[in-house]
């Protein structure tokens, strides 16, 4: 027997990663949908109640219309947008967020997937909170730097319009300091205040990594890179890096797209026993998104968790 799948968005960037992985699998059957009527709500309901998964590969809008389709119980909805990160009948789509967490995904029919920032930030913050090497309440200002494609198809057509005059430095963006990831980033990794967060977009397609400067005396990396170790030692998507080796190409810059087309975390630890600097990369389009959708597939259908996924 296989697993019915349905994606609606399926001509969008995650959709069609989504579509590429799970071609390749012979658990899986992908009910398909005319690219003329993909948007037809008629369409797509009935394709959504007859499905075993439904992944939703929107913009938050479409996703909470698309929900207000679905009726049958059977239907396990797996949604990529940020519409219900902190609902609570939602389950977050973390795995390694803590012990419980993949029970919680294989038992539930409404699964969150993270925001590519915000699996950075949580993976990075919350173990050492838990671990009370950095206060609850400690003032985090953090900045990230994600390639195009994070925008989906609206910024990857606008970045390759440029042609071979893309922008020469990276663009900060969410200036308002209200970037979407703030709320499922307080609330999974366990902050009572809200980080100050500056991404910006560079001119490459995909990759991530979020950094986190953090100044807490006396805690040296060592110590972090324990904290990090026990708490993923079996996380088969997770590599802690050794303090100070922060994976520099020959040319002494650091690897923003090292984590690519895999659906790894790498976490690297840099500084001293006075000033340390976290930084977590990803794969936006990978761990960030298509990946991270697939291993809750995988958990919920209680497939091998890495099934289809490079670590
Ligand atoms: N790109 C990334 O790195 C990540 C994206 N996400 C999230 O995943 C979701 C999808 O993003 P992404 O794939 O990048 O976006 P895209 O813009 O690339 O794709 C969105 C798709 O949704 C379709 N669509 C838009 N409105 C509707 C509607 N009302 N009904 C049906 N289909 C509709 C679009 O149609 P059309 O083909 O006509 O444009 C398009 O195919 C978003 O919520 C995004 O925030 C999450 C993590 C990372
Ligand atoms: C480059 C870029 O714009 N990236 C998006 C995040 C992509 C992502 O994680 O998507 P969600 O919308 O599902 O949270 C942003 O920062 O808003």
């Amino acid at each position: 027997m296989t697993v019915k799948i349905f994606i609606d968005g399926n001509e969008g960037t995650t959709g069609l990663q989504l579509s590429t992985l799970l071609n390749q699998r012979n658990d899986i059957s992908l009910i398909s949908i005319d690219p003329a009527l993909r948007k037809e709500p008629v369409e797509r309901q009935y394709r959504m109640n007859s499905a075993d998964v439904v992944f939703l590969c929107l913009p938050d809008d479409a996703s909470k219309d698309a929900m207000n389709l679905i009726s049958s119980p059977d239907t396990c909805v797996i949604d990529t947008s940020s519409a219900f990160r902190v609902h609570t009948d939602w389950v977050y789509g973390l795995p390694e967020l803590e012990n419980e967490q993949r029970s919680r995904i294989q038992n539930s029919k409404r699964i969150s997937n993270p925001g590519c920032h915000a699996t950075a930030f949580i993976l990075s913050i919350r173990p050492l909170v838990d671990a009370g090497l950095l206060p609850k309440n400690y003032p985090i200002s953090a900045f990230s730097f994600t390639g195009y494609s994070g925008g989906g198809k609206t910024m990857i057509d606008s970045y390759e319009a440029l042609g071979a005059n893309p922008p020469p430095t990276p663009q900060p963006y969410a200036l308002n300091l209200e970037h979407k990831h703030l709320p499922e980033i307080v609330f999974y990794a366990g902050l009572t205040k809200t980080p100050v967060f500056i991404p910006s977009i560079g001119s490459f397609y995909q990759g991530l990594s979020v950094w986190i400067p953090v100044i807490v005396e006396g805690v040296s990396p060592q110590s972090i890179y324990e904290a990090y170790q026990d708490r993923y030692k079996t996380e088969r998507f997770i590599r802690v890096h050794e303090p100070n080796s922060h994976d520099l190409r020959p040319d002494y810059f650091f690897d923003v797209e090292g984590s690519n087309y895999t659906n790894r975390v790498d976490i690297f630890i840099m500084g001293n026993s006075v000033r340390q600097c976290i930084v977590a990369r990803i794969d936006n389009l990978g761990k960030g998104a298509a990946g991270s959708a697939i291993q809750n597939l995988n958990i919920y259908i209680g497939a091998p968790e890495n099934y289809g996924l490079k670590d």
